[in-house]
C-alpha cells in the first residue's frame, strides 16, 4: 500500500509526496464529522494580531479580582493569593482567594445536589451548551483566552493559540462528538416486539473533582468540563498558576448556558482540596493531571478512605514524563535537530510530552550536536508581549529552582558537560536559557528524573550497541508517557515499534514527542506517567459516565418453566 509522505504544519497534515508504506497496520477507520480548529497566523497587520495586542494590553492593566463561585455564590473570602506573571514578576495579574475546608464542603454539597437535576438534562440540550461554548471560544472570546494564557503561564503566541484557543475548542466539540457516537451503540434486541433492550449514560451519583496543572489551560477544560458534558457534578480546583484563563473558561460556560454548581470554581491550597475530598463519602472520582507525587498521595488518601465511599471513585491522572528521541544510525539528522530544538524548547519544556533525553549514535553525533547548537543559539527567550519571542519564562520560583538545580548539579558532575546554555536570571522573570548537556551515564538521574523545564540530556551510544542503548529506554525510568524514534530503516523502525511498546502511550515515528492534536493523537501515558485515558480520543467521555442497562418486557409474564426445554 502506497501512502502520502506528509509534511506536518503547525496543525495538521499537508501531502507533499508519495512514499514507502507505514510499518503500522492500521485498523478501518469511521470518516470524522468533526473538523479541528484552524490554527491562526498573527501575522503583522493581521486583525487577529490586533484583537490580541489590544487583548494583552487590557488584561495587563489590572488585577482582577477572581472568586470561588459554589452555585451562584460569589465568594471573596478566605487566604489571599495572587497570580503574578512569570516574565515579569512584580506584575500581579490575578487577585485570588483560597477556599477553606468548610468552603470545599460547601462546593462538594451543591455540586451534589444540582448533579441530580444536571443528570437529567437532555442530552441534546447539553451538547448545544457546549457547541456554543466552543464557538463563543472560537470566535468573541479567543483572544481574551489566550491573553490570559500568554500573560499569566508565559506562553508565546503560537504555544498561546495552540492551547487556549485550538485545543481548548477541539476538546469541546470532539467530546460531543465522541460522545454521540459512543451513543448510537445500543444493545441487540432479538424482538423488539417481545423485548426491548437499551442502553443510556448516566452520570456517576457523588461528584467529581477536577484538579488541573498549570501548562495547559486546555487541559483545565477538559477535567472540569468532560465530567459535566456526561452528567456529573463537579468541584474544579484550577492551579494557582492558571488561574485567570481558567476562570475565563468558567466564564464562558455559564455564559452559554451551564447551569449554575454544575461546575464550580475552588481555587485552594493543594493539600487542604485533596484532605477535603477524599474525606468525602460523595467522591465519585478524581480527574487530575499533574505530577505523579500528587497523584500518588491523592491515590494514597483514597484507599486509606475506601470505605467511606458510596462508589469506588474513578482514578483518573494523566503525569509525568521522562520522554526520549532515540536515533537511529539511519536517522534524517536535520529532522532530528528540528524536532528535537521544538520539542525540548517550546514553552521551556514545560510540556509532560517534552523530548528531555536523547539517545544519538556516534556516527551522527557530530552533525546532530553541531545542528542543536546552531538552532539553540537563535532562540529567543523573553517576555511574550514580543511576538517574536520562542519561549516565555518557566512558571514560578518553585520550578525556577527546581531546574536550576539540576542544571547547577550537572555543572559539578565530571560525567556531565553543558554543551549550550546553562544560564538563568530570576531578577525580572524565571528566564532559563535552553541547555544541552552530555553526560556519558544513562542512568544520570539527567536521563531519568522528570526536571520539567528547557534541559535536554544526550547519551551517546556506539552504532554498534544500538539494541543495548535500546533497551535503556524502558528499563532506566518508571515514566512511560511519550517517545519519538528517528530512522529512516524500516527494519529498524518495525524492531523499535515493538521493543519499545511499553515505553510511551504516544510513539512518534520521525517526528518530535510533542504536539499530539485532539482526535488525531489521543493523548496519555502507561506505567507511572499516569492511567492512560486518551484525553481527545473517543473512549475518555465513556470514564465518566456509569452506564444503565434497560430491559424493557411487553408481553406479560406466564410460564415459570423454561419454554426451550419443552419437547
Ligand atoms: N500526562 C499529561 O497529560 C500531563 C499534562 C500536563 C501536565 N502533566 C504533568 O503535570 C506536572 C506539571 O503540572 P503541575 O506543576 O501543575 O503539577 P502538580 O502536581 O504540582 O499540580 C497539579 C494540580 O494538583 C494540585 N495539588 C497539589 N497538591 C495537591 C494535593 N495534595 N491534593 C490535591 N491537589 C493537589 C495543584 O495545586 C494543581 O492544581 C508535570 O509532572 C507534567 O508532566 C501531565
Ligand atoms: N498533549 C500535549 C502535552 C500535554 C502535557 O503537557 C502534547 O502532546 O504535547
Amino acid at each position: 500500500m502506497l501512502t502520502a509522505l506528509c509534511v506536518k504544519t503547525l496543525r495538521g497534515i499537508r501531502p507533499l509526496h508519495r512514499a514507502a508504506s507505514s510499518v503500522v497496520e492500521l485498523p478501518k477507520f469511521q470518516d470524522f464529522g468533526v473538523q479541528n480548529e484552524p490554527i491562526l497566523g498573527y501575522r503583522e497587520g493581521s486583525t487577529e494580531r490586533k484583537e490580541l495586542a489590544e487583548e494583552l494590553r487590557r488584561t495587563a492593566a489590572v488585577t482582577e479580582e477572581v472568586p470561588i463561585v459554589i452555585g451562584d455564590e460569589f465568594i471573596k473570602d478566605g487566604e489571599v493569593q495572587h497570580q503574578v506573571m512569570p516574565h515579569d514578576h512584580g506584575k500581579k495579574l490575578a487577585k485570588f482567594y483560597y477556599a477553606s475546608e468548610k468552603t470545599i464542603q460547601k462546593a462538594i454539597q451543591v455540586s451534589v445536589s444540582a448533579q441530580k437535576k444536571w443528570d437529567r438534562t437532555p442530552l441534546e440540550e447539553r451538547v448545544r451548551i457546549w457547541e456554543k461554548a466552543a464557538d463563543m471560544m472560537a470566535g468573541a472570546h479567543r483572544q481574551r483566552l489566550n491573553a490570559a494564557t500568554m500573560l499569566g503561564q508565559s506562553k508565546s503566541v503560537v504555544q498561546a493559540e495552540i492551547d487556549s484557543a485550538a485545543e481548548l475548542i477541539d476538546f469541546f466539540r470532539f467530546n460531543v462528538f465522541f460522545l454521540k457516537e459512543n451513543a448510537k451503540y445500543q444493545p441487540i434486541s432479538e424482538n423488539p416486539t417481545i423485548t426491548r433492550n437499551s442502553m443510556r449514560f448516566r452520570g456517576i451519583d457523588g461528584f467529581i473533582a477536577a484538579i488541573s496543572p498549570f501548562n495547559f489551560t486546555a487541559i483545565g477544560g477538559n477535567l472540569a468540563y468532560t465530567p459535566a458534558l456526561m452528567g456529573n457534578g463537579v468541584v474544579w480546583k484550577p492551579s494557582d498558576t492558571a488561574l485567570l484563563s481558567n476562570w475565563r473558561i468558567f466564564n464562558i460556560m455559564r455564559e452559554a448556558g451551564l447551569p449554575a454548581g454544575v461546575v464550580n470554581f475552588v481555587p485552594a491550597d493543594g493539600p487542604t482540596f485533596g484532605r477535603t475530598i477524599t474525606s468525602s463519602s460523595d467522591l465519585a472520582g478524581i480527574n487530575f493531571t499533574g505530577s505523579v507525587p500528587t497523584f500518588n498521595w491523592l491515590w494514597n488518601e483514597v484507599g486509606k478512605n475506601l470505605n467511606r465511599y458510596k462508589n469506588y471513585p474513578r482514578l483518573i491522572g494523566e503525569c509525568g514524563g521522562k520522554n526520549y528521541h532515540f536515533v537511529h544510525p539511519s536517522a534524517d539528522t536535520r529532522s532530528v535537530v528540528t524536532a528535537t530544538i521544538r520539542s525540548a524548547f517550546e514553552y521551556c519544556g514545560q510540556k509532560c510530552s517534552a523530548c528531555s533525553r536523547m539517545y544519538i549514535p556516534r556516527s551522527l553525533y557530530e552533525p546532530i550536536k553541531q545542528g542543536l547548537l546552531e538552532e539553540r543559539s537563535k532562540l529567543k527567550v523573553g517576555n511574550p508581549n514580543d511576538f517574536s519571542i520562542f519561549t516565555g519564562a518557566v512558571i514560578d520560583n518553585k520550578a525556577f529552582d527546581r531546574i536550576t538545580g539540576y542544571i547547577k548539579g550537572a555543572k559539578n558532575n565530571a560525567k556531565n558537560k553543558i554543551l549550550g546554555g546553562g544560564e538563568y536570571d530570576n531578577s525580572k522573570g524565571y528566564f532559563v536559557q535552553p541547555t544541552i548537556i552530555e553526560t556519558v551515564d544513562p542512568h544520570d538521574k539527567l536521563m531519568t528524573e522528570e526536571i520539567f523545564g528547557p534541559v535536554l540530556t544526550i547519551y551517546v551510544y556506539e552504532d554498534r550497541d544500538v539494541m543495548k542503548a535500546l533497551s535503556l529506554v524502558g528499563s532506566s525510568t518508571k515514566f512511560a508517557l511519550t517517545g519519538a524514534v528517528f530512522a529512516n530503516d524500516k527494519g529498524f523502525q518495525q524492531t523499535a515499534l515493538e521493543e519499545l511498546k511499553t515505553t510511551a502511550g504516544n510513539f512518534y515515528i520521525n517526528d518530535k514527542s510533542t504536539g499530539s492534536v485532539v482526535g488525531q493523537q489521543p493523548f496519555g501515558g502507561g506505567r507511572m506517567s499516569g492511567t492512560n485515558d486518551k484525553a481527545g480520543g473517543p473512549n475518555y467521555v465513556m470514564r465518566w459516565t456509569s452506564p444503565q442497562s434497560i430491559k424493557e418486557t411487553f408481553v406479560p409474564l406466564r410460564e415459570i418453566d423454561y419454554p426451550y426445554m419443552r419437547d
